[in-house]
C-alpha cells in the first residue's frame, strides 16, 4: 500500500481528484467507484468545478441507508445527488436500493451491476472503528453486497448529519468486502485525529477481520491519501 501525506484536506483530494481526472483523460477508468461520508466531500468539490465531461463514465457506490427514499434528505442517493451528480453528465449512477421490499434480492440485483461494471478505480473512507463501506468489524472478507445492522459506534458517528441519534437508520445495504477488493485501484481517504487509530491498524496492524480495513494490504493497488492528523499514528512519522 502506497501511503501520501498531506498538510491539508484541500491538497488531499485535489491530488485524488488529479489521479481519477488522468484516468478518465486516458481511457482507463470507465466505472468509478464512489463513496459518501464527510470525507469525500472536498473531493467532490473539486470534482464538479472542474467540469470535466464523463458522459462515458459509469459509477456505482458503496452503501445506502435501508429504509429512506431516493429523495429522502439524509439517503446516500440525496448525497450523492447534492454533491455530484446533479452537477455532472455521468453516463449512469448506480446506488444499492435500501427501499427495496426484498433487500437480499437487492443485494444480488447490485452484485450484478457491480459483475457487468468492474470497478476501474474506487474512492474510500474509513470509520473510526475500521470499516469500509458499511463493512463493520467482523464482517467476513468473502461477503459480497450484503445487509448490515449499523454498530451504535457508527450509528453514533453519522448522527451528525441527522436531526437526532434514533434517526440514524439502524440497517444499511453495503457492497461486501470482496466486491470492494474486485476493484483494479483504491483510493482510500482519511482526514483528522480521530481516524488515527483506524489508519493505524489499517496500514501496520495484522490482516484481520476485526479491522475491515486492513484488508487493503491484500490489494495490489491502493493508495491511501492521509492528512497528518490521520497519520499521526504510524510509526514510520513517529
Ligand atoms: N458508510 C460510510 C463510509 O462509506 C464512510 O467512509 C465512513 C466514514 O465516514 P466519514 O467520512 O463521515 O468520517 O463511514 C460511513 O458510515
Amino acid at each position: 500500500m502506497e501511503l501520501l501525506t498531506f498538510t491539508t484536506v484541500d491538497d488531499a483530494a485535489a491530488k485524488a481528484f488529479d489521479i481519477i481526472k488522468e484516468g478518465i483523460e486516458k481511457g482507463s477508468i470507465r466505472t468509478l467507484g464512489l463513496a459518501t461520508g464527510g470525507t469525500p466531500l472536498k473531493f467532490y468539490e473539486k470534482f464538479r468545478q472542474s467540469k470535466l465531461d464523463v458522459s462515458n463514465i459509469s459509477t456505482v457506490n458503496l452503501d445506502e441507508y435501508v429504509g429512506l427514499k431516493a429523495t429522502d434528505e439524509h439517503s446516500y442517493h440525496s448525497y450523492m445527488n447534492t454533491e455530484l451528480f446533479s452537477h455532472m453528465n455521468f453516463k449512469e449512477s448506480f446506488l444499492p436500493n435500501g427501499m427495496a421490499e426484498d433487500l437480499e434480492k437487492e443485494c444480488l440485483h447490485y452484485e450484478s451491476i457491480l459483475q457487468n461494471h468492474p470497478v476501474d478505480v474506487q474512492i474510500l473512507g474509513i470509520g473510526e472503528n475500521g470499516h469500509i463501506g458499511f463493512n463493520e468489524p467482523g464482517t467476513s472478507f468473502d461477503s459480497l453486497t450484503h445487509v448490515v445492522e449499523l454498530t451504535e459506534s457508527t450509528r453514533e458517528a453519522n448522527k451528525r448529519f441527522f436531526e437526532k441519534e434514533e434517526d440514524v437508520p439502524t440497517h444499511a445495504l453495503s457492497m461486501g468486502i470482496q466486491s470492494i477488493m474486485a476493484a483494479k485501484k483504491i483510493i482510500l481517504l482519511a482526514f483528522g485525529a480521530n481516524k488515527a487509530e483506524a489508519v493505524k491498524r489499517m496500514l501496520e496492524g495484522s490482516v484481520d477481520e476485526s479491522c475491515p480495513a486492513s484488508v487493503l494490504q491484500k490489494h495490489p493497488n491502493v493508495v491511501v491519501l492521509a492528512d497528518t492528523e490521520a497519520a499521526s499514528l504510524l510509526k514510520a512519522l513517529c
